[in-house]
C-alpha cells in the first residue's frame, strides 16, 4: 500500500492556545480514516491544515496526490433553507470544476455529463434543475458530496457532514461513502459520532490535541484509550 498523506511531527497553535501536539500518523491510499475525539480538541484546524487552509504550523505534511483537484472537501452543514437561493443543484455541482478551468470558464458538454454521472451515481439524478433551497438537509448533503467527487478526487475530507441529519438519513449518507471509498477513494471523516461510523471506518484517529490513538478500530475497542476516554470496553 502506498502512503497517500504522511504528517511528521505536526504542531500548531491560535496564538498561546497549544492545539495540536507532536502529531504524526500516515494514510495509506483507500483507507478509510475516522477522526474522533472530544469538542475543542483540535479535529476541524487539523482538517483544515490537511486542506491547505492553515499553514502557520511546524512539522511536516506530504501528500502524494497530483495538486488541489485531488483532494474533495464536505463541510458540515447543509447549503441554504432559503427557498430563493438562485442556484440549482446542477449550477452548485458544476462548481466543483471550476479550479479544473483554465483560460475560459465555460463548461463543456463533458462537464455536463460528469456532473449527470455523479449526480445518479449518488441517487439525485432526478433533481439536477431544482433549486438547492427546496431540497431537504440530506439532499442538501449530497449536492455537497457531488460537488466535491466531480473533478474525480483520490481523497475526500468531511467534517461532521452528518450532524444537521436524522439518523436513517445519516446511515444512508456513510453507506454511500463506504461505495465511494470502495472505488479506491480516500476517505478522512470527522465524526463526534464513534458508535456510529466503526462500521465503515478502517482505522480511528483519536485525538486530545495530541494524538491519543490511531489504528484500527478492533484495536481501539479493546485499547486503554478506550477504556481512559469512554471509561468502559465496547461489547462484540
Ligand atoms: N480561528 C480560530 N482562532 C482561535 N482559536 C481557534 C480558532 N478555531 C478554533 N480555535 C480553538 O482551537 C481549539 C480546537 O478547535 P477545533 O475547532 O479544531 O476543535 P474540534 O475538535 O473540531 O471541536 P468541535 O468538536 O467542537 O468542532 C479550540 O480551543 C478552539 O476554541
Amino acid at each position: 500500500m502506498n502512503n497517500i498523506i504522511t504528517v511528521d511531527n505536526l504542531n500548531f497553535k491560535y496564538g498561546r492556545n497549544e492545539v495540536l501536539k507532536n502529531i504524526s500518523f500516515e494514510v495509506e491510499e483507500g483507507d478509510y480514516v475516522g477522526i474522533v475525539g472530544p469538542n475543542g480538541s483540535g479535529k476541524t484546524t487539523l482538517i483544515k491544515i490537511l486542506l491547505g487552509l492553515i499553514n502557520s504550523y511546524e512539522g511536516q505534511i506530504h501528500q502524494n496526490i497530483a495538486d488541489r483537484n485531488s483532494i474533495g472537501y464536505v463541510p458540515q452543514k447543509g447549503v441554504t433553507n432559503d427557498r430563493l437561493f438562485p442556484a440549482t443543484v446542477k449550477e452548485i455541482v458544476i462548481t466543483g470544476l471550476l479550479s479544473k478551468k483554465r483560460g475560459t470558464k465555460f463548461y463543456s458538454k463533458e462537464d455536463y455529463n460528469r456532473v449527470d454521472t455523479i449526480l445518479n451515481k449518488l441517487k439525485i439524478g432526478d433533481l439536477k434543475d431544482k433549486k438547492i433551497g427546496n431540497l431537504s438537509g440530506g439532499q442538501q448533503q449530497r449536492v455537497l458530496l457531488a460537488r466535491a467527487m466531480v473533478s474525480s478526487p483520490s481523497i475526500l475530507i468531511l467534517d461532521e457532514p452528518t450532524s444537521a441529519l436524522d439518523p436513517e438519513i445519516r446511515e444512508e449518507f456513510y453507506k454511500l461513502l463506504k461505495e465511494l471509498n470502495k472505488e479506491n477513494v480516500t476517505i478522512i471523516l470527522v465524526s463526534h459520532d464513534i458508535l456510529s461510523i466503526e462500521k465503515y471506518i478502517s482505522k480511528i484517529l483519536y485525538l486530545d490535541k495530541k494524538l491519543v490513538f490511531y489504528g484500527s478500530y478492533e484495536d481501539f475497542r479493546h485499547s486503554k484509550e478506550m477504556v481512559k476516554y469512554f471509561g468502559f470496553i465496547i461489547k462484540d
